[in-house]
């Protein structure tokens, strides 16, 4: 299996690297980069001094088809949707971390991204790789969608409760919150230091991209959910996302049969961890690892419930994923490349 990553210089592309390198079915991986070329990884990277010594490559497609079997895009949104119909007419499988290919409408693309939209003819190509919930799809797949971050923290804290508990579905709030990593690498005044460093602030009030994203995978849970309340804030950490999701079902429901309930959901998915009762996941828990942790609770006071769902945006929210996602495709142990148990402290 050769793997070719096409913006290997961004947080995502170096995450791949790192986490490529302790993947035992990949031995082969080629790096790209649409500004550097014949310069060493390590150089934009030094933590990747001795482990990979590799230069960057410019992209040519037609040289990258016949040296590579799948193509992780760990490119700004618009590049993917450029390049991928190419790549998939060479007979190469693309795994885009970017949101270009997530929705079945091109119209909800162009408007929420603000983009041209790549054809619908290879959008209709594109699996949804959010693993928990398509892994039959995706081991066919010739060309996944990898979840955006704050999908799949959100996604993978409210689709049990969706799925098998009657909810009023206008009671459903959303409270995102990100490490400043979810930004990417390039410089950008709103992410300098003294810009977040003891700050805390809401952005994209109700028009962020990600919001299409989750009304779209969740109304697989229920097709009834309407326009959803979602809101996301920049917190002064480097990595990790929480989002705080709070509904009220429409009737009473007990803390042990909601958390059965998402045990069972998650019975087969090594990398969802339900907390046990009264325990809410913190992002440091999951920091560096492919980990998914949920907590949830029923208030017998007011009758809300309240899930808090956490990941480390560049692993389970990006790069960590996207390998989740190519272990599917070759059938081999989904985990391979991501047992590293989380940073902690
Ligand atoms: N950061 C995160 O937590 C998450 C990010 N994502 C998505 O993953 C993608 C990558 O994100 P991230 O790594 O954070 O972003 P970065 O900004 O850190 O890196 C993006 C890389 O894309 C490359 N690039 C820029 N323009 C072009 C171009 N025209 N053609 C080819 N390559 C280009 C650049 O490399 P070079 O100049 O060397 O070509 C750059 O290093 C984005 O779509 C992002 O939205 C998704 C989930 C989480
Ligand atoms: C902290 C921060 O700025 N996060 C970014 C995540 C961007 C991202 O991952 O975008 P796509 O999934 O659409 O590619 C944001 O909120 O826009």
């Amino acid at each position: 299996m050769r793997v070719a990553i096409i913006g290997a210089t961004g947080y995502g592309g170096a995450e791949l690297v790192r986490i490529l390198h302790q993947h035992t079915a990949i031995s082969e991986y080629t790096l790209y980069s649409s500004s550097q070329a014949e310069v060493a990884i390590s150089d934009s990277y030094p933590h990747l001094t001795t482990i990979s010594n590799q230069k960057l490559q410019s992209i040519n497609i037609e040289e990258m088809s016949k040296n590579s079997d799948v193509v992780f895009m760990a490119t700004p949104s618009g590049i993917s949707g450029e390049l991928t119909p190419s790549f998939l007419e060479n007979g190469v499988k693309v795994i885009d971390l970017s949101g270009d290919f997530r929705f079945n409408d091109p119209d909800v693309y162009e408007t929420w991204y603000k983009k041209a939209s790549a054809p619908r003819e290879v959008l209709e190509k594109a699996v949804y790789g959010l693993t928990e919930l398509n892994r039959e799809q995706i081991k066919n797949a010739r060309l996944i969608a990898n979840p955006g971050c704050y999908p799949t923290a959100t996604v993978l804290g409210l689709f049990p409760l969706l799925k098998n508990v009657a909810v009023d579905l206008d009671t459903i709030i959303i409270d995102a919150k990100s490490g400043v990593s979810g930004a990417g690498r390039k410089a950008n005044i709103g992410t300098s230091y003294c810009e977040i460093n003891e700050n805390f602030r809401i952005y994209k009030v109700n028009e962020h991209q990600h919001i299409p994203e989750i009304e779209q995978t969740l109304k697989l849970a229920n097709s009834n959910l309407g326009p959803i309340k979602f809101n996301t804030h920049l917190v002064p950490m480097t990595r990790g996302i929480m989002a705080t999701i709070y509904c009220k079902p429409l009737c009473k429901i007990s803390e042990k049969t909601l958390r059965e309930l998402y045990q069972h959901q998650y019975d087969n998915d090594r990398f969802v961890r339900v907390r046990k009762m009264g325990e809410y996941p913190a992002t440091k828990e999951v920091y560096g690892s492919n980990y998914c942790d949920i907590g949830i609770t029923f208030d017998e006071r007011t009758g809300w419930i309240t899930i808090v769902s956490v990941i480390d945006n560049l692993i389970k929210g990006a790069a960590g994923q996207a390998v989740q996602n190519l272990n599917v495709m070759l059938g081999i142990d989904e985990g391979t490349g991501l047992y590293g148990p989380p940073v902690f402290p």
